[in-house]
């Protein structure tokens, strides 16, 4: 197939980025969205001269060789069942949607039988540069032939290429995205309860509140559907989520009891589990720099005496939720978004600093100026994992939109700003890993 032919059903943020980026690399693209969009895709799409607009995925499929469904994990099946048998006889088929099992399910019950799988998903967001970045292939129903044509076409993006089963990576982005897409979505849920624009306060800005801050803007400025789907319909999702709630809520009565023994016990077992002995190394550097991190602010960064001390229960919670499921965070490195490195930074930036974790426990026990936002946040913690222990879809949606609409006007800087932080801080490890060797 010298002259394979890239098929895009679904053309919102990743379908675009996926079509720029492959008819720059000499691909013809294929692509369709929605009918009703088919005008506005031929404009915008006009100066592409190897991208073909077509009206509905009929046409798509019938005329590519490798197809990618780029749409909505929620919409997978009747996607699939709508233009999957309209497939061009022994073409390839995969989809970018955040969460395999759906997805294979719906390629399995619709797609004819000479049609091969291979799937694939970009572990990052539209506005990320995929070089370096993980890229998962799945060779689900394929021969090796089928599984290098694809390899080859999506070369162009220079990502790293890590080849999963469908299972395997539902696990592995339920350890890493799901779970913390919980926490931040639990942070903007109680600033917005408790009226607040955090960067707007003393307490939260500078150093680890920087990354908390701009992530969850970062998360509320994308689309409900992209969280919900990788919450709610990723068979492994849930225990992790509801595992976070529960070391929420465990520890957040430690500290309301002042039970600041068991609390640093409690504290010490789980650092010992994910962080090592002793000095808790694991023999590695720290992944972000205090320096690196203080860049990236939406406020004015407070003198070192003004600057208000914070528990960090969301923090604490994760690490207790890691230990608690024996997630070794650090052996998912290879399959982790810029979101869960930045993540994992700055809760090994708190658990390897023996002297920020003593003063975490400290302020945990003894200032209860912020039992209010604690508060807050367990309960958003677990009405979280409610919704999606229930799998329900409307529910998460409007809680999602609701928090979304009260942090919209501040998303346009917040996206600079955090576009900015991931940018320079993805320079920063790719140059210690350089350094090191590896
Ligand atoms: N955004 C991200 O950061 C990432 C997303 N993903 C995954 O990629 C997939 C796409 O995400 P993203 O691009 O962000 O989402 P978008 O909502 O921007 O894109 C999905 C597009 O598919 C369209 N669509 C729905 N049904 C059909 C149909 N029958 N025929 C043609 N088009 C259809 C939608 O139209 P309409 O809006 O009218 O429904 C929409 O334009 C999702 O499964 C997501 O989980 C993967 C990696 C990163
Ligand atoms: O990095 C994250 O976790 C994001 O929020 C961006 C994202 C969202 C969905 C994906 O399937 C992959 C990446």
């Amino acid at each position: 197939m010298g002259e394979a032919v890239v098929g895009l059903i679904g053309m919102g943020d990743m379908g675009k980025m996926y079509a720029r980026r492959l008819s720059e690399a000499g691909w013809r693209v294929h692509a369709c969205d929605l009918p009703d969009k088919y005008d506005l895709l031929v404009e915008e799409f006009k100066d592409s001269e190897n991208v073909t607009v077509f009206k509905n995925g009929h046409h798509v499929s019938r005329s590519s060789d490798y197809i990618i469904y780029s749409v909505e994990a929620k919409n997978i099946d009747a996607v699939v069942a709508a233009y999957g048998p309209s497939t061009k006889m022994g073409a390839i088929v995969g989809g970018q949607t955040s969460c395999k099992a759906p997805e294979m399910a719906a390629f399995e019950k619709h797609l004819p039988s000479d049609v091969e799988i291979v799937s694939c998903h970009s572990l990052h967001g539209p506005g990320v540069n995929p070089k370096g970045q993980p890229l998962v292939l799945i060779q689900h129903r394929a021969s090796d032939a089928s599984y290098n044509l694809v390899s080859k076409i999506l070369s162009c993006f220079e990502s790293k290429h890590v080849k999963l089963t469908a299972e395997a990576h539902d696990r592995i982005t339920a350890d890493t995205q799901a779970v913390t897409h919980a926490a931040f979505l639990s942070m903007g849920t109680a600033w917005a309860a408790n009226n607040q624009f955090p960067w707007e306060m003393p307490r939260y800005v500078g150093g680890i509140e920087n990354v908390k801050i701009n992530i969850t803007l970062r998360i509320y400025a994308n689309k409900w559907h992209v969280y919900a789907g990788l919450a709610i319909l990723n068979p492994a999702a849930k225990r992790q989520i509801k595992q976070y709630a529960e070391s929420v809520t465990d520890l957040f009565k430690l500290m309301l009891g002042g039970h600041k023994q068991e609390l640093r016990e409690r504290i010490e077992c789980a650092r010992k589990a994910v962080f090592g002995n002793a000095d808790g190394s694991k023999g590695h550097e720290l992944l972000l720099q205090d320096e690196l991190l203080d860049q990236f602010s939406l406020g004015e960064k407070p003198a070192a005496s003004e600057r208000l001390k914070n528990n960090h229960l969301s923090l604490l919670a994760m690490v207790d939720c890691w230990w608690k499921l024996g997630i070794v965070p650090y052996d998912h490195m290879i399959c982790s978004t810029p979101l869960f490195r930045l993540w994992l930074g700055i809760t090994e930036y708190l658990f390897r600093n023996e002297e920020l974790l003593e003063e975490v426990i400290d302020t945990a026990i003894n200032d209860n100026t912020f039992r209010h936002d604690d508060l807050e946040f367990t309960f958003a913690a677990r009405d979280w994992s409610e919704r999606v222990s229930f799998g329900n879809m409307d529910g998460y949606r409007s809680k999602f939109e609701k928090i979304q609409s009260y942090f919209a006007p501040r998303f346009p800087e917040a996206t600079r700003v955090g576009n900015e932080m991931i940018k320079t801080i993805e320079e920063s490890l790719k140059q210690r890993k350089g350094n090191q060797g590896n």
